[in-house]
């Protein structure tokens, strides 16, 4: 699903609205239609007291035309306008007149007005802001949204929380709304998956309010937030008369004393995944563990007793994944560098091998194109230096991506995989996830899917996505807290299974649910 950003969905408004020669009004009207209906769906006419916060913009206005359709079924609605700037937009004032023609009086709230009495069983439309936020609230405003947060009740924001901007972090945390629940018009915006923003909205649900097809789907995006219906694409079916030789021959490179167990880890992850051979190069203390815990794989050591020291070695690998556990001795760090020049095709970095870039930079151009590097946020941070906000983060790295032709997957609740200009947010995976090794998996993963023959950007989507949901699949067995790493192993036949199964059928979903 594509992310637009704001200067898109206006130019998609604009385009609607020549295209279906219809006025602003009238899409004004079909957004609040469908915010409408969403509620009464769920509200189904329930005596709730529903407080709406209109802004004075367009937001105010998709929330002022909400209120006159909860009106006009017999909802119980009280209507403030947060009057923010005497600069109305013309939507919310024909939407203004069209309420007070039905005699619906609102709440004008001032600087210096008193905040109106919420219930905690009540409802919360915030229709303050919404994509044109382009300054900080003012201070009177901020208290406004802080007064919201503190009557517990339940905060349903219109298009985005207000106070979001859509383009850069906020000044200061209290500066937007927590939204228990975001409808947003058409597609979700970026700052839902940024991990200063996704606080602030709990879930979401998009409302399609029917702009142009065909201008969505020319128009490019720098994000897209990928499900399944982008994935399944991706995935390259076995065949029949293949032999372990057609899946290629991974290598996993890592370990050090006391490190063992990562790069168990990431050779049983390489396997399960598909790979046809996997061959683990560690440290001579790594031999009798790897072999006990994995007989399927081969193990080749390295001279060093506990750490890597010259990696030497007698096999053409179709796919290395490299650093799990790897330390960062001087003698590895000269180990990787010969390694790396002799290295042609695309390759997993992960963990050590990343900080043995970050502080030997000269290594970076040794990087082989096209491969894929693992960051989580930290090691991003040292390969990149700080930013001030994820929008910067994530500039940064796109940068990075093009100086550095290489793929990175920025791990974390939501990851980011950026490929040059273009980055895919993967939409899966759970807290029981952030556990130690759950790492070293997902490097297992996406080597032993290199492995096989797909590309490295394909193999970065699908893994980090088998990886979410094989997470996901561990965490309803388990749990959260009692996943671990070797469960989101366990879990990626089930994962495969999963996406490769065909979508039910109204009939089949009914049956089931009656079953
Ligand atoms: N295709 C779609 O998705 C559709 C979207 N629609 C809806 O339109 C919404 C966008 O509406 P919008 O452009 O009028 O902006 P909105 O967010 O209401 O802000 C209002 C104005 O406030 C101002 N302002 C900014 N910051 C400020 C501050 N800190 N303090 C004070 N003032 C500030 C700024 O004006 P300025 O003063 O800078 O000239 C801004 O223009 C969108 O989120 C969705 O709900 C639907 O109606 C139809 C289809
Ligand atoms: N809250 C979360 N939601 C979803 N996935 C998560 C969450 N926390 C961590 N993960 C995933 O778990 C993995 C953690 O990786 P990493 O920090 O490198 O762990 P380790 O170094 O212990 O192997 C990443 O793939 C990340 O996306
Ligand atoms: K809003």
């Amino acid at each position: 699903m594509k992310i637009f950003d704001a200067k898109q969905i206006y130019a998609a408004d604009s385009f609607t609205i020549q295209k279906q020669q219809i006025t602003s009004d009238e899409l004004m009207e079909r957004a609040s239609l469908q915010l409408f209906h969403w509620l009464h769906q769920r509200m189904q006419g329930a005596p709730v007291k529903i407080h709406l916060f209109c802004g004075i913009g367009n937001n105010g206005g998709d929330g002022l035309a909400l209120a006159r359709h909860l009106q006009e079924h017999g909802y119980h609605i009280e209507v403030n306008i947060v009057n923010y700037s005497e600069k109305r937009s013309p939507d919310f004032l024909t939407n203004l007149d069209r309420l007070k023609a039905r005699k619906i009086w609102p709440n004008i709230l001032n600087g210096d007005s008193a905040f109106p009495s919420i219930g905690v069983d009540d409802i919360i439309v915030d229709a303050i802001f919404g994509i044109g936020l382009n300054r900080s609230p003012a201070p009177w405003v901020v208290d406004l949204m802080k007064n919201l947060k503190a009557t517990g009740a339940f905060i349903l924001s219109v298009d985005v929380p207000s106070g979001l901007f859509m383009d850069r972090g906020i000044e200061d945390p209290e500066f937007a709304v927590e939204a228990d629940f975001v409808l947003s018009f058409q597609a979700p915006k970026l700052v839902f998956f940024l991990p200063e923003t996704a606080r602030y909205i709990k879930q979401w649900d998009v409302l399609d309010i029917g702009l142009d097809p065909e201008f969505l789907e020319k128009t490019e995006t720098t994000y897209k937030l990928m499900g399944k219906a982008e994935v399944l694409p991706l995935y390259r079916p076995r065949q029949k008369f293949s032999h372990k030789g057609h899946y290629g021959h991974a290598l996993i490179l890592g370990g050090s004393y006391g490190k063992i167990g990562a790069v168990i880890l990431s050779t049983s992850a390489c396997l399960r995944v598909g790979a046809g051979l996997v061959t683990a190069y560690v440290p001579q203390c790594g031999l009798l563990p790897l072999q006990i815990a994995c007989p399927e794989a081969m193990v080749l050591t390295d001279k060093g007793e506990k750490y890597i020291s010259q990696i030497e070695f007698d096999l053409e690998p179709s796919a290395v994944g490299a650093g799990i556990g790897l330390g960062t001795e001087k003698e590895t760090v000269s180990a990787l560098s010969a390694f790396l020049d002799a290295q042609k095709s695309a390759m997993v970095l992960d963990a050590d091998a990343l900080n043995i870039l970050s502080q030997n930079r000269k290594l970076l151009d040794k990087i082989p194109e096209g491969s894929i590097l693992t960051p989580h946020p930290k090691e991003l941070e040292r390969l990149l230096g700080s930013w001030k906000d994820d929008f910067e983060k994530l500039q940064k790295t796109r940068e990075f991506s093009v100086n550095h032709r290489c793929i990175i997957v920025i791990k974390g609740a939501h990851t980011t995989i950026c490929a040059g200009e273009k980055c895919y947010i993967n939409n899966n995976g759970n807290p029981g996830m952030a556990t130690a090794g759950s790492g070293d998996v997902l490097t297992g993963f996406i080597t032993g899917l290199l492995s096989q023959g797909y590309e490295p950007l394909a193999a970065a989507i699908f893994g980090v996505f088998l990886h979410g949901m094989a997470g996901d699949l561990a965490a309803t067995e388990q749990g959260f807290e009692a996943l671990t790493a070797n469960s989101i192993i366990d879990f990626i036949g089930k994962a495969y299974i999963e996406l490769l199964r065909p979508p039910q059928t109204q009939e089949q979903q009914t049956e089931e649910t009656e079953a």
